[in-house]
């Protein structure tokens, strides 16, 4: 076809008018574009707010701003979820480089975080409201969260097949929506559709109903909520769901059960339940009760046994500069050294360490089994004597002072624990039916635990004792020091402990655990098994 042909058929009208529909069409899909383009840009835009805003408050501020739970699980929160949901919406370019250059925390450490705060929840004992609001601590202070952040938490539970806690978040994202005026981010059916099912997991189904009946209002339509309107309803009837309610959980329920959904339900005279459940809630709730205190209980007769002195135990190391050394317990037997490491040498140390998530592994006493411990630690170093010469003090000073051989004794273990960061009970010895887990090993059992605290923590983070009752403040500069095994060799039972979650500010702890090999004239056998 010829270039003159062409022209003159475009010029026609009825091509001028095709050509007219054409640029319609066009146009709509350009102002689409753009719209979405807008809608795109308006999305980072936002997001860079957010985050700036972040910046802004925990620049120069970092141990007051992450000292806070709430905004060391935002922090995560953003730089797991928010920063993957943008890099979808950049230029692949752009995205990569985020992806291929930085390293960013990954998805289980966002779960753990969130998982972290509820932990925090429990042990103690926080309301659900007084968490989303800022309200924990004067000092340490974080924001109110939005609704949208409250459901994200409550997915983190629900996910987890949490509906203890799922039951308490999505009643805090309905509360929070109320009062929210440009809630576009989260959408009421979305939260009522989660808290109804958790709601009925836990056993309320009348409540579940109520909710459902209250999202068919919204969504006539909604297919779920049709079936499961009918699902309650029959449940009802035939009452085959009636779950008992524990009478030691009513105090439990009353705190943390908020005004469960008063605001939608016009069934207000049955009582909500919201129980825990856990593998050993005895041990569980025994752990965080000592948790919960501000010191050992004990009784004026077990008082009476313990004292403060100077120590110098005629070493020459000691001689000038005697330690000064408090019992806290008598059985176990735990001392405390105090101003045994100055803040200097502590800030070196906590240099060397990287940073790291790590899960801790527990075995489980009855099934004898591995199962992962919560998260616990978010930078963590392993430290020989070679590698720093306040290592190699340290150690000179631990067998000054306990007169055990350093010769069997581990590598330090630096340890920073992170938010709702701890370490459930257990024993640093391995016991007989667990012979493989110092295998390889010929230095024999964890014989004693020597136990640095490199901070202060302003709220939580105890290392207690559930056996014994024993609480243990960590206090900076201080360590803990006990015998995990009694002298015949036989693991001390009554040495079962656990590192309390942080509230509140930072933990840091360096770790010595000294061997038996090198003890045997140091800390001859007796044959009493329990000596
Ligand atoms: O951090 C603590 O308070 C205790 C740590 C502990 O028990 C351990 O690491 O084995
Ligand atoms: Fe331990």
């Amino acid at each position: 076809m010829s270039k003159k042909t062409n022209i003159e058929s475009f010029t026609s009208t009825t091509h001028l008018t095709h050509l007219l529909n054409t640029e319609i069409v066009l146009a709509k899909k350009l102002e689409i574009y753009l719209k979405q383009e807008y809608e795109r840009l308006d999305h980072i835009e936002k997001f860079i707010n957010v985050i700036k805003d972040e910046i802004r408050q925990a620049q120069r501020n970092e141990d007051y701003y992450f000292g806070n739970p709430v905004n060391a699980y935002l922090f995560i929160k953003h730089l797991t979820i928010d920063w993957n949901n943008i890099e979808e919406i950049l230029p692949t370019d752009f995205a990569k480089d985020i992806t291929h250059k930085w390293l960013f925390p990954t998805f289980e450490d966002y779960t753990g975080s969130a998982m972290g705060l509820m932990r925090l929840q429990d042990t103690y004992k926080l309301n659900t409201s007084q968490l989303a609001n800022g309200d924990l601590s004067s000092k340490f202070k974080s924001k109110r969260l939005s609704a949208l952040e409250c459901y994200d938490l409550g997915r983190v539970a629900y996910t987890n097949g949490d509906f203890y806690h799922t039951l308490m978040w999505m009643q805090e994202a309905l509360d929070h929506l109320d009062t929210e005026t440009n809630n576009t981010s989260i959408n009421k059916i979305d939260i009522l559709d989660h808290l109804a099912y958790a709601t009925s997991q836990q056993g309320n189904v009348e409540h579940a109903l109520a909710i459902t009946k209250e999202i068919l209002t919204i969504a006539p339509d909604h297919i779920r909520a049709n079936n499961n309107k009918f699902y309650y309803e029959s449940i009802i009837n035939n009452r085959t769901l009636a779950k008992q309610k524990r009478k030691d959980d009513t105090d439990i329920n009353e705190s943390t059960n908020l005004k469960l959904i008063s605001t939608i339900s016009n069934i207000k005279n049955y009582t909500i339940n919201n129980e825990r459940s856990n593998d050993d809630l005895e041990e569980q709730e025994l752990y965080e009760k000592l948790c919960r205190q501000n010191g050992a209980q004990l009784s004026p007769k077990h008082q009476a046994k313990l004292f403060c002195r100077y120590r110098h135990n005629n070493h020459p190391y000691l001689i000038l500069q005697p330690v000064k050394e408090e019992k806290l317990l008598e059985k176990p037997a735990i001392y405390l050294y105090h101003d045994i490491m100055s803040d200097s040498h502590i800030e070196k140390l906590k240099s060397l360490a990287s940073p790291r998530l790590q899960r801790a592994v527990v075995r489980d006493s009855t099934t004898n089994t591995f199962k992962p411990a919560d998260y616990r630690v978010c930078k963590s170093a392993w430290l020989r004597n070679e590698d720093s010469p306040i290592v190699a003090r340290l150690s000179r000073l631990i067998e000054a002072v306990t007169d055990l051989s350093m010769i069997t004794a581990e590598d330090l273990q630096i340890a920073n624990y992170g938010v709702g960061g701890h370490y459930e009970p257990h024993f640093d010895f391995a016991r007989k039916i667990e012979n493989d887990a110092f295998s390889g090993l010929s230095a024999g059992n964890r014989i004693a635990t020597w136990l640095t605290y490199m901070s202060d923590v302003e709220e939580g983070g105890a290392t207690v004792f559930p056996l014994v009752g024993g609480h243990l403040k960590p206090k900076k500069g201080s360590a803990a020091f006990w015998y995990n095994l009694h002298p015949s060799g036989e693991g001390d039972r009554n040495t079962r402990h656990a590192a309390c979650p942080v509230l509140i500010g930072n933990k840091w702890v360096a770790n010595k655990w000294i061997r038996e090999r090198g003890q045997e004239f140091r800390r001859p056998c007796l044959l009493d098994p329990m000596a």
